[in-house]
């Protein structure tokens, strides 16, 4: 199942303030769309607002329909989504704790069957959480738990993923793992994938298109190496970086002390 994500015109932001500016973006079915841009730039804002948990203007469209216009489940079926910071039941064990990520997928009486568990099992070994499947939340150091939160958005298997810095904590083994993960769940079930992501080197590497936020209006789309120039980093984040090149052309982004 493969999930064409439009975004028309949205505009969205809290009480005071309006974060997000007519913003506009597509992801192809099974595409890989990363958002960047400087902190506070409107990266989480419009990941909330395309999951449906934040108030906005303008149109999100899953294959041509309005997710707003999606039952409570059929949206879950659609998007997952992990935000940064998750507020997490932190008595859980790992294991309850991702097997809510197949709600969406139970039957009338609301039981896991052998293939919700098979799921979870498969992402707590892809994820290195085995050995932690039965200890509660609490008790998981920042990167492991970050893991299950991801697990959790991953056991959802919806034809939408939006995580929002799935890597913040991990470290760069954990992180690949994790990307790569993802990417084989795009190659395998056609996920469509949206993240923000900081690391711009990593952003170029897995996503196929970039967003670039500047002040919550859209300053740069494309591939990365159109978009991650040293030029539009210096403007955009005040940086002083020197883009070089992997052996297959991606961009690699190297902070230059001045
Ligand atoms: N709940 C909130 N209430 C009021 N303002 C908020 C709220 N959440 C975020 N903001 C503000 O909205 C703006 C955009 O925040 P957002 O979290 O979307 O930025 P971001 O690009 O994800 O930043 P970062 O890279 O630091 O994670 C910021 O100025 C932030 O202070």
């Amino acid at each position: 199942m493969s999930t064409h994500l439009q975004v028309r015109g949205l505009t969205a932001g809290y009480r005071r303030s309006t974060v997000l500016h007519d913003v506009s973006a597509e992801v192809r079915p099974g595409g890989w769309l990363g958002i960047i841009g400087p902190n506070g730039s409107g990266k989480s804002t419009l990941l909330k607002a395309v999951a449906g948990v934040l108030g906005h203007r303008g149109e999100v469209l899953v294959d041509g329909r309005r997710l707003a216009g999606l039952s409570s489940r059929e949206r879950a079926r659609a998007v997952g989504y992990a935000p940064q910071i998750p507020q997490l039941p932190i008595g859980l064990t790992v294991t309850d704790y991702v097997l809510l990520g197949r709600t969406p997928h139970l039957g009338l009486l609301g039981r896991e069957g052998r293939g919700d568990l098979d799921v979870v099992r498969s992402l707590l070994e892809r994820l290195d959480l085995v050995h932690y499947a039965d200890r509660a939340l609490a008790t998981l150091s920042g990167g492991e738990r970050q893991r299950a939160v991801l697990a959790r958005a991953l056991a959802q298997q919806a034809g939408i993923l939006l995580l929002d810095e799935p890597t913040t904590g991990l470290d760069v083994g954990h992180a690949q793992a994790l990307l790569d993960l993802v990417d084989d769940l795009r190659a395998e079930l056609g996920t469509t994938v949206v993240t923000t992501l900081h690391d711009l080197t990593l952003a170029a590497q897995y996503a196929e298109r970039l967003l670039l936020l500047d002040e919550g209006r859209v300053a740069g789309a494309g591939p990365p190496e159109e978009v991650l120039t040293a030029q539009a980093l210096s403007e955009r984040y005040s940086a002083r970086v020197a883009v070089l090149r992997t052996a297959d052309g991606a961009p690699v982004i190297a902070p230059v002390r001045g």
